[in-house]
């Protein structure tokens, strides 16, 4: 298929949500293909499209329905045309795009980890009995209960430096935010990162996915240079997993692929809401077969939960 590269009058339109992450994000975006292409900025322009989810910042997200709240107004954008490529953070999409969308191309991950992030305690496990903390993630309430039910978790929303404004107001002695997101905004907030066995990240934290038409063939061959294969091997095994579980923003559900030699290593956990059980497992297989060990490690760990298990 033949394309013409975008120009200054015929720009890839970059679109994106308007937060400090999603911006750096897209900025990202723009600079690699700026770089694969030879091309300069004005061959790009950064969209940014306002989307519910941002704009809601005084509920949890399980109350005002979920992860689609962050996407759905900038997959019509793709949609009509308003926009040709779509930056996101994979943690927060859906397993399954709409009719007509492709989201196959992942930028190279960052650091998948959680952050502890407190002014007064030094690490997680120092945290004195009974403490307050905050979070607005059912996995990091669940795993946090689930190991330390001693602790006090309320809610926590809105952006980093809302929430450090919160632990300096004494509302709570220490919050939890990806790795990811502090590294890609060049933020220093005295964050410790915490080991995947003490909390096992969220399926896709830290990775960057870009979403497309289907049949646009400009954006799919910049797309294709630009992407990263063993992100790609990754996303493969958790999101088949996230999918065979059903994920949903309601679901604490935790899944991290690493690539280990030839293999690829599958850790998953799922919890009750309230953190009083947990169902954790692993599998390897070879990184080509992502997709059957993400769903063999799913019917595992369904396999053992009760009927209940998801509250
Ligand atoms: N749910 C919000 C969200 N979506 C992606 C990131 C961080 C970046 C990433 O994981 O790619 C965050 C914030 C956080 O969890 O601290």
């Amino acid at each position: 298929m033949t394309y013409a590269l975008p120009t200054p009058s015929e720009p890839l339109n970059i679109g994106t949500r308007g937060s400090p992450l999603a911006l750096a994000q897209a900025h990202e975006t723009r600079a690699r293909l700026m770089a694969a292409f030879h091309l300069p900025e004005a061959a790009f322009a950064i969209v940014v499209i306002k989307v519910t989810g941002d704009q809601i910042q005084d509920k949890a997200l399980k109350d005002i329905g979920g992860k689609g709240l962050f996407t759905r107004e900038i997959e019509d954008a793709l949609l009509d045309g308003h926009i040709d490529i779509a930056v996101h953070s994979m943690k927060d999409m859906p397993t399954l795009q709409p009719d007509g969308l492709c989201l196959d191309t992942y930028l190279p991950r960052e650091d998948v980890r959680d952050a502890f992030v407190s002014p007064l305690v030094g690490a997680l496990a120092d945290l004195p009995q009974g403490a307050v903390v905050g979070s607005s993630s059912l996995r990091r309430r669940a795993q946090l209960l689930h190991r330390r039910p001693d602790l006090q978790v309320v809610e926590f929303r809105g952006n980093v430096q809302t929430r450090m404004k919160k632990l300096g107001d004494g509302v709570a002695v220490a919050t939890f935010l990806a790795m990811a997101g502090l590294n890609r905004l060049g933020m220093q907030v005295s964050q410790v990162a915490i080991d995947p066995e003490d909390m096992l990240p969220a399926v896709a934290q830290g990775a960057i996915g870009i979403e497309r038409r289907i049949g646009d063939a400009r954006a799919e061959a910049m797309l294709a240079a630009i992407h990263d294969g063993p992100t790609g091997l990754r996303l493969a095994a958790e999101r088949a997993y996230l999918l065979r579980l059903d994920g949903s923003c309601q679901t604490p559900i935790a899944g991290l692929a690493v690539i280990d030699g030839a293999d690829l290593w599958l850790r998953g956990e799922i919890l009750r809401p309230d953190g009083t059980a947990a169902i954790a497992g692993d599998l390897r297989g070879p990184v080509a077969d992502g997709a059957a060990l993400g769903q063999a490690l799913a019917a595992e760990l369904l396999g053992q939960a009760p009927a209940d298990f998801f509250g």
